[in-house]
């Protein structure tokens, strides 16, 4: 199934918008009546201290959870109950918070997979190798090696992603994720658990994304300097509630985020 493309949005105009999503486990509130927007080529990170509700915010976004109120716009269409795959067909590629990649398989392997929702022959003649679907196997390698030359992890294309190091493992998600060629890609806590080198290489990366392909970037990331330096805009959220919105040095300067955030230690 191809997800309705929906009218033409230029860059700076909404592509997505979260209107007063809630989200409830049994008794627990993930999120409250939360309203927010994603300009179309923008970098906008989605911030807020543990358990506010930032993954399911994610989520609601990519189908995995249905919002208990609320709706989502997605290219001026609103979404039903779409479900992850659609979603990713739709144009919303993921990260996940931990790696989610197929261990024992090669990083090309693994990059691969991210193809899988654009082939158009089916399994038969897939496994045939013939014909069309020969033609359109050479086409999904072509573009995943170009994302491997991308993301300078050639040395690593045969290597079992088990065996790399977490940082490169990320990397090889974030190519997975590039694989589907998305419109959004949302990432969560793309910068988790790497040191130093390796997060300046992941916002180079990032930007290079954003700036190269146009790519518009929803991030969750608890490291402050990376937020302020890679987004445009930031969203707080506490207790699954909004509390503030706007340009990073308008959130570095409130309140209610220095005291729900920015004074805790993460
Ligand atoms: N599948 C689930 N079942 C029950 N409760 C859940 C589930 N997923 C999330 N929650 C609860 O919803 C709230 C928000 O969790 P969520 O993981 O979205 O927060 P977060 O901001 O991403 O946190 P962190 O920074 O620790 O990853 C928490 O109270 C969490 O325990």
């Amino acid at each position: 199934m191809r997800a309705p493309d929906g009218p033409i949005i230029v860059p700076g105009d909404t592509i997505l918008a979260v209107e007063g999503v809630s989200l409830a486990f049994g008794g627990v509130k993930a999120l409250t009546d939360v309203s927010f927007d994603i300009r179309k080529g923008e970098i906008r990170a989605i911030i807020g201290p543990n358990g506010a509700g930032k993954t399911s915010m994610l989520n609601c976004i990519n189908g995995f959870y249905h919002p208990t109120q609320g709706a989502i716009t997605f290219k001026g269409l609103r979404r039903g109950k779409m479900r992850p795959s659609e979603a990713a067909r739709g144009g919303i590629g993921r990260t996940f918070q931990n790696v989610a990649l197929f261990k024992g398989m090669s990083t090309l392997d693994n990059i691969m997979t991210g193809r899988s929702l654009k082939m158009t022959r089916n399994f038969f003649w897939q496994a045939l190798r013939f014909g069309p679907a020969m033609a359109e196997e050479v086409e999904h390698r072509r573009v995943v090696e170009d994302i491997i030359d991308f993301l300078e992890i050639q040395a690593i294309r045969k290597t079992p992603v088990g065996k790399l190091p977490y940082g490169l493992q990320k990397r090889v998600e974030l190519g997975r994720a590039l694989a589907m060629e998305p419109e959004v890609l949302l990432l969560d806590e793309p910068m988790a658990g790497m040191n130093l080198e390796e997060k300046e290489d992941m916002c180079r990366f990032i930007l290079d994304v954003n700036q190269q392909f146009g790519t518009t970037i929803a991030l969750i990331e608890h490291d402050m300097g990376v937020v302020m330096d890679l987004s445009d805009r930031v969203v707080v959220l506490e207790y699954g509630m909004k509390i503030a919105d706007g340009v990073p040095a308008e959130v570095k300067r409130d309140e209610k985020v220095i005291a729900a955030y920015l004074g805790q230690p993460h």
